[in-house]
């Protein structure tokens, strides 16, 4: 039984994923993606690239996403660390268009995003962060919301953030490019 829960967030599209770990005098173990157990609870088996970022406490990468066609969906874990987690519902007509869940990741847990939301995180504590993505980084399809968008209205926990100087320059979700 590798994993204890598969668990739909307030967008129900996201799902929070909870590992088992099989602890031992080594360590632990634990089964991060297994196509049948993941299939079966919605979340498609067609990750085409896996990532890994490191970010030092305080650092908020986001909030990113691509246009169609190379829009990706995202099962993202913290290895190492502690972040909080943010996920921005830009789908038009959705009826939770432009609200946000924030959850805390620490390892043992995974959280799904779907294509159709800006994802982006701060990290509590220095985080090695991984993701898989079902289609392939896109340059030219890659766009950006504004992290502090005050409508949208995340509650970012740390006060220091720290932030690429692209990120920094983000518009706000009302004048961004969707095709979701
Ligand atoms: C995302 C990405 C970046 N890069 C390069 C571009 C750049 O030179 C360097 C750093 O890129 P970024 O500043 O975009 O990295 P980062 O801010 O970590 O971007 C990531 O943020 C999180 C929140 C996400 O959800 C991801 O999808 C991704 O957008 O790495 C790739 O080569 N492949 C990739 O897939």
């Amino acid at each position: 039984m590798p994993f204890k829960s598969f668990k739909r967030l307030e967008i129900p599209d996201l799902l929070l994923i909870d590992h088992v770990l099989f602890p031992d005098s080594r360590g632990f173990f634990t089964e991060l993606y297994k196509k049948s157990d993941f299939t079966g609870n919605g979340i498609p088996h067609d990750f085409v690239q896996v990532n890994l970022s490191y970010s030092r406490k305080g650092v908020v990468r986001g909030l990113h996403y691509q246009l169609k066609p190379m829009e990706q969906g995202k099962l993202v874990y913290v290895i190492s660390g502690k972040v909080f987690d943010v996920a921005v519902d830009i789908r038009r007509g959705s009826k939770w268009f432009g609200r946000y869940v924030s959850v805390l990741l620490e390892p043992g847990l995974a959280l799904w995003i779907p294509p159709g939301f800006a994802h982006g995180f701060q990290a509590l504590e220095d985080t090695y962060f991984l993701y898989l993505v079902t289609k392939e980084y896109s340059p030219q399809h890659e766009r950006c919301i504004k992290w502090d968008d005050q409508e949208i209205g995340i509650e970012w926990p740390l006060k220091e953030a720290v932030l690429s100087e692209r990120d920094s320059k983000c518009p706000p979700l009302k004048s961004c490019e969707t095709n979701f």
